[in-house]
């Protein structure tokens, strides 16, 4: 299914990227009209903060509910700034409206659950807001899509579409693998879904934050989910990962901003190259499958499994090696071949129960 959308009309629509800031959760009002108080000075439009927080574990701080509300509104009065803030029930959806929150956004441990998100789109029928739907926590994008869904058939039509990274056991350099394979994929699908990056969220550490930036705006997001705290290492939640208004400022002022249009000649001379390397790709790969299917008869004449673990693992090895000695990433060489070796399985299989 498509997803019928409409512009998002937010207030820096015009500009790339739009930025949203603001803390993970709002603690205080002081801590809430402090921070709103900071972006906006440095022309920040629209401000996030927190208000029911999903956390991993109990005994966390999970928001203050209800109660932080009307400080949000008071952003909204004092500063001019859109707000928005996560929800992840009908309940928190009607409180949101009616205390006129601007926008609204899922969270990943809530779009990775079909029921809570059929019930929020219930919950949205007849209301003209925008929703942000962040990446389920795993990295599936068809349960992402599928939760979008379910928000534009309620009705839903200013959507985007947030990417804060997927869970992983290994966090040695990230706290959620950004695998940009995924939101590549979903711009590819949906292009005209406003795509934008949550590096806070990413990174797990406010170091992460710019670089993360620049690949978001180089793969061509339009907009940035940017945790920001007046007194970070004080958060009650998420420290490691939230900046001053004043360091956001200087890192969006670092950003270098690139148009996806090509006007240039140079391009189109070296796609032409690209086409046809790839050509020789193909016809090399149907030359590497035939010679397959050759060891496929000659498998099933001699009675001999598809699978040679031994023979698949060598290949492995050795085009791992040769991917890094040409400036390759081994993963990806790796990645490749199983792939290769996938589909010269799958045709091998055919030949031998024939
Ligand atoms: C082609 C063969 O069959 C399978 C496919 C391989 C490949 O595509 O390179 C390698 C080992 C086998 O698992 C073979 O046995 O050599």
């Amino acid at each position: 299914m498509e997803l019928e959308l409409e512009p998002l009309r937010l207030p820096s629509d015009t500009e790339r990227p739009f930025v949203i800031a603001g803390p993970c959760s709002a603690e205080t009002e002081e801590q809430v009209m402090e921070t709103a108080r900071l972006l906006a000075m440095k022309g920040c439009r629209m401000f996030r903060a927190g208000v029911w927080k999903p956390r991993t574990k109990p005994g966390g701080f999970e928001g203050n509910g209800e109660k932080a509300l009307p400080w949000l509104v008071r952003v909204k009065q004092e500063t001019g700034m859109l707000v928005a803030t996560e929800v992840a029930t009908p309940e928190h959806i009607e409180l949101a409206l009616k205390y006129g929150i601007d926008i609204l956004w899922v969270g990943a441990r809530t779009s990775a659950n079909p029921f809570a998100m059929q019930a929020m789109a219930d919950a949205l029928k007849g209301v003209d807001i925008p929703v942000f739907v962040k990446n389920p926590v795993n990295p599936d994008l068809e349960l992402w899509i599928g939760a979008m869904e379910r928000i534009n058939q309620a009705g839903i039509k200013r959507m985007a579409a947030v990417h804060r990274g997927f869970s992983s056991y290994d966090k040695k350099i990230y706290r959620n693998l950004p695998m940009w394979q995924i939101p590549i994929e979903l711009h590819r699908r949906i292009p005209e879904l406003p795509m934008i990056c949550d590096p806070s969220h990413i990174g797990g550490r406010r170091e992460l934050i710019a670089p993360l930036c620049q690949q978001a705006l180089d793969l061509g997001f339009d907009g940035l989910l940017i945790e920001s705290h007046c007194d970070p290492d004080k958060a009650w939640s998420d420290a490691k990962q939230q900046v001053t208004p004043d360091v956001l400022d200087y890192i969006l002022s670092l950003l270098v901003v690139r148009s996806e249009t090509n006007t240039t000649e140079g391009i189109a001379v070296l796609r032409k190259q690209i086409d046809e390397i790839d050509n020789q790709l193909m016809e090399l790969l149907a030359k590497r499958m035939r010679v397959c299917r050759e060891i496929g008869q000659y498998k099933k004449e001699h009675n001999m499994t598809v699978l040679q673990s031994a023979r698949y693992s060598e290949i492995l090895d050795k085009r791992g090696a040769q991917g890094s000695l040409c400036g390759m990433s081994p993963e990806f060489a790796t990645n490749v071949f199983e792939l290769i070796h996938g589909e010269s399985v799958r045709q091998q299989m055919e030949i031998i129960n024939k």
